[in-house]
C-alpha cells in the first residue's frame, strides 16, 4: 500500500482532476460521504455534532459531512474557521450548499470560545476538518485556542479528517498543540504522520478511505514509500517441496553468545530454524560449547577463538576460509558482548562475500568504522534500534527519532546497505531509496531477547537466498504478527520465546 507525503497526495489530487477528469467536487463529496459512513457506522441513530471547518479542502470536506449528517436527522453545529474568500471553488460550493440548507452555521473566533465549549461537550462527535495535508508552519490564531478547547472539553469522541490538525503531514511533528482524535479517516491512503511520532499518538484508530480515485491511476503516479505488508513479498514464501532437503533451504550461521548472553545467540538460531532454514551453526566462544551444547539440540555448533573473559578474541578462526564456504548468510551479534580488537574482527567477516545481518554488538563493532561497509558487495542488513542507530552516526537518540525517514534513507544510500530501522512502528530503506513502514507495531515485541528473534527471521532468509529487501521485509512482519499472535493473555507477560514459538503461525497468516 503507498504511503504518502503531502505533496505525493496534492500531485495525485490534481492529476486525478486535470488530466483523468473527476471533478475536484465529486472527490470531496465521495471524501465527505466516506467520513460520514464511518461516523454512522459507529453511531447508527442520530446524535449530535459538532463540525469544525478550516479555510481549505479540508475544511470543504467538513461541510459536505456535516450536510449529510443533517440530512440523516443529526443535530449538527458547524463553526467555521477562515474566510470565504480564500475558499477554494469546491469548498465555497459546499459552503453555499449549507448555507441555503440553513444549517446552523457560526464564526469561531477566541471570544466564542464559551459559547463552543458546551456545545463540545454535548457532541457524540466532534469532526475536525480544520487543517489536512495543506498545514504550513506554526498554527496561526485562532487555530490553537480552538484546538485546546477541542480536546479540553469534548465528552464524547472525536474524528479527524484525513490528519488531526496541527500535526505536520510529512514527518509527525506538531509545532504546538494538535487534536487528539479517536479516530482518524485518512483520504486515498495513510499519511507518513500517522506512524511518526509525536503526531502518530494522536491519530488514535486510522482508517483509509476509498474516495474515488482509480487505483490504477494512484499505482501510476506512485509513491517513495509504501507500507510492509504480504504483498510487497509473498511471491517468495514458496511452499516447501517434498523434493526438497535440508541443503535446499539455506545454512545460517550465527555468531554470538559470549559468556552470560548464550541466550540471545540460541533464540536467534531457533527463530532461524522457525523461519524454514534448513541448517543453523552457532558460533560461539570456545568455551561456552559446554554450556550452550545441552540447551540446543538441533544447532550445530563452532567454537570461536575466545579471549580469557570467555569473549571473542582477537583471532577469527585459522579454518575459516574453508569452512565459511558452507555458510548460505551470516547474523552477527545476538549476545556477542565486546570482542578485542574489534574493528580488525569485523573487518575480516565483512569483507566476505555472504549475506549479512548486523544487529545489537555486531553494529557497535561496525560504528568503529562504518566505512567498512562500502567495500562490501553482498547483501547486508542493519537493524539498529534507535540507541545503535545513534551510535552509528555519532548523534543523539533524539535525533534519530526526530528524523527516522530521513536517517533510515540516507545510511542506507549512502552504505549500500538495508537499514531495518526499529521502534513502534519500524522503517525499512534500501540503498535505491526505497522505504518501506510496519503499519502494525506489537508492543508484546518491548522485551528483551526481540532484536535476537528479529535477526534469527532475518538470517534464515538470507540464508534460503532472499534478496536483502525481501528479507528485511518479510522478516519485520513475521516478526511482528508472531509478536501479535503470542499475547494469549497479556501483551505484558510474553516473552521473546513465546515470540519464536508463534513463527509457524506468522506464516500460515500469509495470504
Ligand atoms: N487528496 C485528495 O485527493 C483530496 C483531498 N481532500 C481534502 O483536501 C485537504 C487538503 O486541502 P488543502 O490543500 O486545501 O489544505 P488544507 O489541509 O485544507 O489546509 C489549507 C488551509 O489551511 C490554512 N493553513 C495552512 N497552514 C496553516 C497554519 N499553520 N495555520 C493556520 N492556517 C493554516 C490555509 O490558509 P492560507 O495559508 O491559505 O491562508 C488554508 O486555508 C486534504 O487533507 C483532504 O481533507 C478532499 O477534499 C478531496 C480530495
Ligand atoms: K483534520
Amino acid at each position: 500500500m503507498h504511503l504518502y507525503t503531502a505533496q505525493e497526495m496534492r500531485d495525485l489530487d490534481q492529476y486525478t482532476i486535470q488530466e483523468v477528469g473527476i471533478p475536484g467536487v465529486v472527490l470531496m463529496e465521495n471524501a465527505g460521504r466516506m467520513v460520514t459512513e464511518e461516523i454512522l457506522r459507529r453511531h447508527p441513530h442520530p446524535g449530535r455534532a459538532v463540525i469544525l471547518t478550516g479555510g481549505g479542502n479540508n475544511g470543504g470536506d467538513g461541510f459536505v459531512i456535516a450536510r449529510l449528517l443533517w440530512g440523516a436527522g443529526w443535530d449538527v453545529s458547524v463553526w467555521i474557521t477562515g474566510t470565504q474568500e480564500k475558499m477554494s471553488a469546491e469548498t465555497a460550493t459546499n459552503y453555499h450548499v449549507c448555507r441555503r440548507l440553513q444549517l446552523p452555521m457560526e464564526h469561531f473566533t477566541s471570544d466564542k470560545g464559551d459559547s463552543l465549549s458546551p456545545l463540545l461537550q454535548q457532541a457524540d462527535v466532534v469532526v475536525d476538518a480544520l487543517l489536512g495535508t495543506g498545514v504550513k508552519g506554526p498554527l496561526r490564531p485562532p487555530y490553537g485556542a480552538l484546538i485546546e478547547r477541542v480536546n479540553r472539553d469534548t465528552k464524547g469522541w472525536v474524528l479527524a479528517v484525513d490528519t488531526p490538525s496541527g500535526v505536520e503531514t510529512d514527518n509527525g511533528s506538531i509545532e504546538t498543540i494538535a487534536i487528539r482524535a479517536d479516530v482518524t479517516v485518512s483520504l486515498v491512503g495513510p499519511k507518513w504522520c500517522h506512524y511518526l511520532r509525536p503526531g502518530a499518538e494522536y491519530v488514535g484508530e486510522l482508517v483509509i478511505a476509498d474516495i474515488g480515485i482509480p487505483k490504477e491511476v494512484a499505482r501510476k503516479m506512485g509513491t517513495s514509500a509504501r507500507l510492509n505488508g504480504p504483498e510487497e513479498w509473498k511471491e517468495f514464501f514458496l511452499p516447501r517441496s517434498r523434493w526438497s532437503h535440508k541443503g535446499t533451504h539455506g545454512h545460517l550461521l550465527v555468531l554470538g553468545g559470549s559468556k552470560g548472553m548464550l541466550g540471545a545467540v540460541k533464540m536467534s538460531g531457533v527463530a532461524a530454524y522457525r523461519t524454514g532454514v534448513g541448517l543453523v551453526t552457532l558460533g560461539v566462544p570456545e568455551s561456552q560449547l559446554t554450556t550452550l551444547g545441552p540447551s540446543i539440540t538441533e544447532a550445530l555448533l563452532w567454537g570461536w577463538p575466545e579471549d580469557e573473559l570467555g569473549q571473542f578474541g582477537n583471532d577469527i578462526p585459522v579454518d575459516w576460509r574453508e569452512r565459511s564456504n558452507r555458510f548460505k548468510a551470516m547474523a552477527i551479534g545476538p549476545g556477542l558482548g565486546k570482542v578485542s580488537n574489534g574493528q580488525e574482527w569485523i573487518r575480516q567477516l565483512l569483507q566476505g562475500d555472504h549475506p549479512i545481518v548486523l544487529d545489537a554488538d555486531g553494529l557497535n563493532l561496525l560504528a568503529l568504522d562504518p566505512s567498512l561497509l562500502k567495500e562490501r558487495s553482498a547483501p547486508t542488513i542493519l537493524t539498529p534500534h534507535p540507541g545503535e542507530m545513534a551510535r552509528l552516526l555519532n548523534t543523539s537518540v533524539q535525533e534519530v527519532e526526530r528524523f527516522r525517514p530521513e536517517v533510515a534513507k540516507e545510511w542506507a544510500h549512502t552504505y549500500g546497505v538495508t537499514v531495518v530501522l526499529k521502534g513502534s512502528h519500524t522503517v525499512i530503506a534500501t540503498p535505491d531509496g526505497r522505504q518501506w513502514v510496519q503499519p502494525k507495531a506489537s508492543p508484546a515485541l518491548a522485551k528483551a531477547g526481540s532484536g535476537d528473534v528479529l535477526t534469527g527471521i532475518i538470517g534464515a532468509l538470507l540464508a534460503r537466498g532472499w534478496t536483502s529487501a525481501t528479507a528485511a521485509l518479510a522478516g519485520v512482519w513475521l516478526h511482528n504478527s508472531a509478536g501479535e499472535l503470542a499475547v494469549t493473555s497479556s501483551s505484558h507477560s510474553v516473552l521473546a520465546t513465546d515470540v519464536i514459538q508463534c513463527i509457524g503461525d506468522a506464516i500460515q497468516l500469509i495470504d
